[in-house]
């Protein structure tokens, strides 16, 4: 497979740029706390910058003067919005919000990474390490990417899925509809990224572009899958994920704030229509 073509991304940044960006849709690659409580404010966004900070620290500088302290606040809240509105819409609703506003991408990341310096763990880490323990042969697809963490950190051929391309090897489009070939990864990676509320089309999208046999990693917020908080049953959602056409491996559910399935494609499986999809609640955060 070719990766995207490094012309168009490089374009879309310079529109932006521009004032007037919106993503594009790369050319198919041929066949080649949870309410954690916020106490300090999201910052700017560093490239790179999710795996590089060391754990349980914060990438935020502490705000000094009043204007600074107010300028967090107004991006903390701008954050907790943004995240609000990924889990209450469509995967196609959220594609059209950001190609319109790109610039939000770097207003939730900053947030996001912010949250998670909180965590004592990050999923992310733990599937980078998964796939290091596997062969560096085997094609992967990282749908909702975030700041691409994974290809950054694996010698996998990665394709690094997002809403918006801030990096000309990450494909910006809505991830229920990849421009990947079908059949063709090795690997699918969903690592807290099952936002929308049509959260099974990018499973089945998944589903469509994994080689027999191929692995889904999918990394949930806990809270989403915890019954006794009103987030969905756990077993209910690895069902409906079978009937799909997958077989759980493991569980990896030690994690304080979230939980790990490893499943793999079955070679084949019959379609079964209708499948019964749990509804997953969305995480927001509480302000801090
Ligand atoms: C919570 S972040 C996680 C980022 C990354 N996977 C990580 O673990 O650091 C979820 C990401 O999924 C992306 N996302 C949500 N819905 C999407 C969609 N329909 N299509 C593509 N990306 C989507 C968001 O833009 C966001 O970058």
């Amino acid at each position: 497979m070719e990766p995207p073509q490094e012309s168009a991304a490089a374009g879309s940044r310079k529109r932006r740029r521009r004032g007037g960006g919106r993503n594009r849709r790369k050319p198919p690659p041929s066949s080649s706390s949870q309410a954690a409580s916020p106490p300090s404010p999201p910052v700017k966004r560093q490239r790179g910058a999710a795996s590089a900070a060391p754990k349980g620290r914060g990438s935020a500088s502490k705000p000094t003067s009043l204007l600074e302290k107010m300028r967090a606040r107004l991006s903390g809240g701008h954050f907790r919005m943004l995240n609000e509105k990924l889990y209450t819409c469509s995967g196609q609703d959220a594609f059209d919000y950001f190609t319109n506003e790109p610039d939000l991408f770097d207003v939730y990341h900053a947030g996001y990474q912010e949250q998670m310096s909180h965590w004592p763990e990050q999923p992310v880490n733990i599937i980078i390490n998964w796939l290091k323990s596997h062969s560096a042969s085997w094609t992967v697809a990282d749908f909702g990417c975030g700041n691409a963490t994974i290809a950054k950190n694996v010698k996998n051929k990665v394709f690094s899925i997002d809403l918006v391309s801030e990096d000309p090897s990450v494909i910006a489009c809505d991830m229920a509809h990849t421009p990947l070939e079908p059949s063709s990864v090795d690997v699918a990676i969903f690592c807290l990224s099952l936002m929308g509320t049509n959260y099974a089309s990018y499973l089945q999208e998944a589903n469509r572009v994994l080689k027999p046999s191929g692995w889904l990693l999918i990394a949930e917020v806990r809270s989403r899958l915890d019954p006794n908080t009103g987030g969905a049953d756990p077993d209910k959602f690895c069902e409906a994920i079978s009937e799909l056409g997958f077989s759980l491996v493991s569980k990896d559910a030690k994690n304080k704030m979230f939980i790990l399935f490893y499943l793999r494609k079955k070679e084949k499986s019959k379609v079964v229509k209708n499948i019964d999809w749990p509804q997953l609640k969305p995480c927001l955060y509480k302000r801090r």
